[in-house]
């Protein structure tokens, strides 16, 4: 069972942007990053998701039951973005008013809930106002109440915005933490070197129309370069003789004259890298570092809200 399914999913306001006919299927266990330029739809998409809009058109699922059905939001956790919780409120008390709104009775919450404390690292500050909590902290305190009922599905609106680095490792570890323990993590983000290090199922969407969906290393990996750092002998011309013809030489820069240089070389796929290497050695040249260079996640998003797609790079 998929942990979202959308079929031809639509929202307009007065009938103009929200999002259209969004076919989106999203397995479960896996950190799933819904990426888009501002005004893309990404909000609107996961607002519909979490039961806050009604679609214009289209059908959902979430966790196997439709999104009309209130059922389908009891093992969901949402951090909505411009989150505003009860300021007056301290952490512990804001955790338990959430925890009586998914309905846990008073001696399940309070085991819950220090636990929660303790994975968004708010244990020491339970007892502050929210009012008085930093910006970082507002954002893991509201992580924390996603975190409350113990989710199949949590999704999470740049849920790392106001973090500072340690903050941001803390909660990508616990994002890891959450997708090993089988649950499926949605999330909205602009940032993409963040999502590249926990993410593998992305969602493009531009103007409300999905550009693309699946596993964006599989992009990647179609075709490779390869930065191999190496000593030519004193002679660099011969250098091209060593390199077998499915691979071409982009670029080869001297580091020390007539002894080191960086040869940037475009191979079919990953899995051509060894013969290159072997091809090299077997050739007698030292290599001192190979490194397989792939697009960034950013590389492709930007191909693709650019217009270029990925076909036509
Ligand atoms: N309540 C609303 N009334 C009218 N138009 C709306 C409303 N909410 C969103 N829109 C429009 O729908 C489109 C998508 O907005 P949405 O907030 O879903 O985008 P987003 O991808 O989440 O943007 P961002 O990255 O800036 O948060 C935009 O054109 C926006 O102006």
């Amino acid at each position: 069972m998929l942990a979202i399914e959308t079929h031809n999913l639509t929202k307009t306001y007065q009938g103009q942007g929200g999002c259209q006919g969004i076919s989106l299927a999203v397995p479960r266990a896996t950190v799933f990053g819904l990426l888009g330029p501002n005004g893309a739809g990404k909000s609107t998409l996961v607002k519909m998701l979490v039961g806050l809009l009604q679609p214009t058109s289209g059908e959902a699922k979430v966790l196997g039951k439709p999104i009309q059905d209130a059922a389908s939001r009891q093992k969901v956790g949402f951090l909505p973005e411009n989150f505003r919780y009860h300021d007056w409120l301290s952490g512990e008390d804001l955790l338990r008013f959430h925890a009586s709104l998914f309905g846990l009775s008073a001696s399940e919450s309070a085991g819950r809930i220090a636990e929660v404390l303790n994975m968004v690292g708010l244990s020491e500050h339970r007892h502050k106002r929210v009012g008085n909590y930093s910006k970082g902290m507002q954002q893991r305190i509201g992580l924390g109440c996603a975190l409350l009922p113990d989710p199949e599905l949590i999704f999470l609106d740049e849920p790392t915005s106001a973090l500072d680095p340690i903050g941001r490792k803390v909660v990508r570890d616990l994002i890891v933490s959450l997708q090993e323990q089988g649950k499926t993590v949605f999330i909205n983000s602009h940032l993409l070197s963040e999502l590249e290090n926990i993410c593998n199922h992305i969602a493009i969407i531009k103007q409300g129309n999905l550009l693309f969906q699946g596993n964006w290393r599989e992009l990647t990996n179609r075709q490779v370069q390869v930065k191999i750092i190496l000593d030519v002998l004193g002679n660099e011309n011969r250098l091209a003789d060593a390199v077998p013809t499915e691979y071409q030489v982009i670029s080869q820069t001297p580091i020390i004259k007539n002894t080191r240089y960086e040869l940037l070389i475009s191979c079919p796929s990953e899995e051509d890298i060894p013969g290159l290497i072997h091809s090299l050695t077997a050739a007698n040249y030292p290599i001192f570092e190979v490194t397989p260079v792939t697009d960034s996640l950013e590389k492709i998003f930007l191909d693709y809200v650019s217009n270029r797609g990925w076909e036509g790079r």
